[in-house]
């Protein structure tokens, strides 16, 4: 694979708060009891970590924007270095939070992910002015929480400047931060969004409790100027809505790997195949394998990519409208 097979599309992704993720392995989590662990280890993370990181190793060519403490930096930066990744993150002299992940067996996963460092409106001028150089020909991953002491609408500022430049904006965030970027006009909106029902849920305010009002909020959306709503529904699957075409895709056989990350392997596999121009059946089939490849490994990283072309063949898509028939 070449970095040619991508397009040559100009790929980015913006963490505005990243992580270093604790994994702590358990046999069982009991609340309000003493757990023993079997198991640490430290991974850069963050959502855009993980996204540049899956991105990278299918073979493109990508550069990381945000903010990055400089006292932990290093673990970060060797994984951008061994990657190829090209480190366009803002320094703060904070350090950059640790998250929590317990990992009972069988794989349960119980997240407590930490505010992160505080940032200023002038930390954000910093990572625009870094993306200043990006527009047109452009996709652009902006993923996670916002650290304390930014606007609720710094992402969804960042993406409308983008999106006026003509970049294609994939946002993945959540709670106000998402109300904000749906609040922009048409001609600023992301290009894509890749909320999970709760996510849409809690940002519309009311209950999606079957598929026909899943589908329905999804259409929605376009009417916003969005080009395309994934909503990822867990074991599920994930629907993929866009203007001239909706899927269901199914997901195929789960491993016992943590959760954490699969989300963002998702939005890596959605921005590779907008890259790749393919089309929505496909881009369905890459992201979900893209997502159950990420299951396999621990840690930022996907299996090769034969192994992720051979899942993506057995992902089953199919019309929306079926899917909705069937619920
Ligand atoms: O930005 P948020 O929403 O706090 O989530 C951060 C967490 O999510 C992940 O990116 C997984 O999606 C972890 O690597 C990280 O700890």
């Amino acid at each position: 694979m070449s970095a040619a097979d991508l397009h040559s599309a100009d790929l980015h992704t913006v963490a505005l708060n990243p992580a270093v993720d604790l994994t702590v392995g358990l046999s069982q989590l009991v609340p309000g009891e003493v757990a023993r662990a079997r198991s640490a280890r430290h991974d850069p993370g963050g959502k855009g970590v993980n996204v540049a990181s899956c991105l990278a190793d299918w073979g493109a060519r990508v550069a990381i924007h945000g903010l990055l403490g400089a006292e932990n930096a290093a673990r970060f930066e060797k994984l951008f270095a061994s990657k190829g990744i090209a480190d366009r993150m803002v320094r703060l002299a904070e350090p950059t939070r640790t998250n929590i992940k317990l990992l009972e067996e069988g794989g349960r996963t119980t997240d407590v992910n930490l505010p992160g460092f505080s940032a200023s409106a002038r930390d954000l001028a910093a990572v625009a002015d870094s993306l200043a150089d990006v527009g047109a020909g452009a996709l652009v991953a902006i993923s996670g929480s916002q650290p304390p002491g930014l606007e609720d609408d710094a992402s969804a500022r960042l993406a409308g400047g983008l999106a006026r430049r003509g970049a294609r904006v994939m946002l993945d965030v959540s709670g106000a931060p998402l109300r904000a970027a749906l609040a922009l006009p048409a001609d600023a909106a992301p290009f894509a969004i890749k909320p999970n029902r709760h996510e849409l849920e809690e940002c519309l305010g009311r209950p999606l409790a079957v598929r026909a009002d899943l589908v329905a909020a999804a259409r929605g959306l376009l009417d916003r100027g969005i080009a395309l709503v994934v909503v990822s529904l867990g074991t599920e699957g994930a629907i993929f809505v866009g203007r001239d075409a909706a899927v269901h895709a199914a997901p195929v056989a789960l491993s016992h790997g943590s959760t954490v990350g699969a989300g963002d392997a998702m939005v890596a596999g959605i921005v590779s195949a907008l890259a790749e121009g393919l089309t929505l059946d496909r881009l369905a089939q890459r992201a979900t394998a893209f997502s159950v490849g990420k299951l396999r490994n621990a840690g930022p990283h996907l299996p090769e990519r034969t192994e992720l072309r051979s899942l993506a063949s057995a992902v089953p898509v199919r019309p929306l409208s079926a899917w909705l028939a069937e619920g």
